[in-house]
């Protein structure tokens, strides 16, 4: 089994629908700053709304946090009013993005299928997807969650998967109440279970990442967990003061 100490955790943080751009220009160079002092410990990567995507570039040039989007369309071009595709995001140096979080498929309809293809396109334009899969509270009552996200990972990647995974439980989410360390620590063996089965690729090979009310508190007793490479933050990424705090937790499990 992989060991903590060996790891390199990526910490992304997702700002969703957040951020003008006064406030977005500070808090990345915010967090340029002070990743200086995480060392190796961690990958760090932030995804701001796509309006403000070209101003953070430029704030993160030279610094080792990197960025990301947070959705893209399937398609490289076209008749696509209000979209943006994975090689717009290549052209303003977007190195991640996050497809199917739950999120979109609950307000935006989108399904295993929609994920996949989106997923291909961003591999396809040289982006690495974050794709997120989680249950609902009431499929977690009933017991349904192994079986939730086996199918969500076995519909919304393709054969060759070369990205990440983020497993995020919808009950989690922006809740003030994470899962525990035995449930993360469950669920994601077992999707890499899952990975192994449905995937033509080594199940070692694709990172999972824990997502739901993070905060810098909990962050180190998430990222000891062996199976865990790392998380991704909502809420508490729009404090740089909290994220780097979380970034600080990865230096934490490896020392
Ligand atoms: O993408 C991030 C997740 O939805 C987690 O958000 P949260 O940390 O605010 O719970």
């Amino acid at each position: 089994m992989q060991q903590a100490s060996s790891r390199r955790h990526l910490i992304v943080g997702n700002w969703k629908m957040n951020g003008l751009s006064a406030g977005s220009l500070e808090l990345a160079k915010a967090v340029a700053e002070g990743a200086r002092d995480v060392g190796p410990a961690a990958r760090l990567v932030i995804c701001p709304p796509f309006t403000q995507l070209a101003a953070v570039a430029k704030a993160l040039e030279g610094s080792k946090v990197q960025l990301g989007a947070q959705d893209c369309h399937q398609s490289p071009s076209g008749a696509h009013t209000g979209d943006i595709s994975a090689d717009m995001l290549v052209d303003l140096d977007v190195g991640f993005v996050i497809l199917g979080h739950s999120e979109r498929r609950q307000h935006h309809h989108e399904t295993d299928g929609l994920v996949q293809a989106k997923v291909k396109a961003a591999e396809k334009a040289g982006l690495t997807p974050i794709v997120c899969v989680g249950e609902t509270a009431q499929q977690r009552d009933e017991g349904h969650t192994l079986e939730t996200l086996g199918e969500q990972i076995s519909k919304s990647l393709p054969k060759d998967f070369s990205g990440v995974v983020a497993y995020e439980p919808i009950w989690a989410i922006g809740s003030g109440r994470s899962a525990s360390v035995k449930e993360i620590d469950e669920t994601i063996s077992h999707l890499h279970d899952v990975i192994g089965r449905h995937l033509d690729v080594d199940d070692k090979s694709v990172s999972i990442l824990y997502g739901g009310s993070v905060t810098a508190r909990d962050a180190a007793s998430i990222l000891s967990i062996p199976a865990v490479g790392g998380v991704l933050v909502g809420g508490a990424s729009l404090s740089a003061e909290s994220f780097l705090g979380i970034a600080r937790a990865a230096l934490a499990t490896t020392a």
